[in-house]
């Protein structure tokens, strides 16, 4: 029996032509957080994106024990909708109801933009968007690809605070980011050094 919620083994990454890591194995528990941090090109986006399922390893297995959220570079929010239309259709998918989509909302202080397009959002607000979509989803796998980028100091905090309250729910976060963010007892994997 195990907690894992997500267990890479022995993992290897080959983008275009070139090995980015191998034999890299790891696992997340409930209550636990990785930092997945390393140079530009180290391969952080790639070990998210092995972790979601939307890359496949070169070598070795990926197993996920719960559902995942996933955060990086693409909003994945209907671009034309109003940002709390936006957010209710992916509930409906996640078959989240609309008061989680609320909580969500408010975490990241976006209810005075639930009338905003998505398109009309600035850089910060949309990745406020994302992440609340994240926390509105329910899973508890978070995989986050660089979600503070372009977020302030007061989003920051509530990223920050959205992470610890998931991890006290049983919920496990992978965070790829070039910062630390200040996220208390999380482990660390430096990407760098294995290249
Ligand atoms: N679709 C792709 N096809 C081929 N190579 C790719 C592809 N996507 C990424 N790469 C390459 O894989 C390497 C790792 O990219 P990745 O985005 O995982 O790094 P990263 O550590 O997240 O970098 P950054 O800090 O810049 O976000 C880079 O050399 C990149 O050019």
């Amino acid at each position: 029996m195990t907690d894992a919620l997500l267990r890479l083994d022995r993992v290897a990454c080959i983008r275009g032509d070139r090995l980015l890591f191998e034999g890299l194995s790891l696992t997340l528990a409930r209550g636990e957080a990785l930092w997945l941090r390393g140079p530009n090109g180290a391969g952080k986006s790639s070990l998210i994106r092995l972790a979601a399922g939307l890359l496949r390893p070169a070598a070795g297995t990926v197993e996920r024990h719960e559902r995942t959220a996933l955060i990086d570079e693409a909003t994945a929010l209907d671009a034309e909708l109003p940002l709390r239309r936006a957010l209710d259709i992916w509930a409906r998918i996640d078959g989240i109801d609309g008061p989680m989509v609320a909580r969500a909302m408010e975490a990241m202080a976006l209810a005075p933009l639930a009338e905003v397009p998505v398109a009309m959002l600035s850089t910060g607000q949309r990745k406020r968007a994302a992440m609340a979509r994240v926390i509105a989803s329910a899973a508890p796998i978070w995989l986050l690809d660089e979600p503070a980028n372009g977020m302030d100091d007061a989003a920051r905090a509530r990223l920050v605070a959205a992470i610890a309250a998931h991890r006290a729910n049983g919920g496990a976060v992978l965070l790829a980011s070039h910062f630390a963010l200040g996220i208390e007892g999380m482990a660390e994997l430096d990407l760098g050094a294995l290249a």
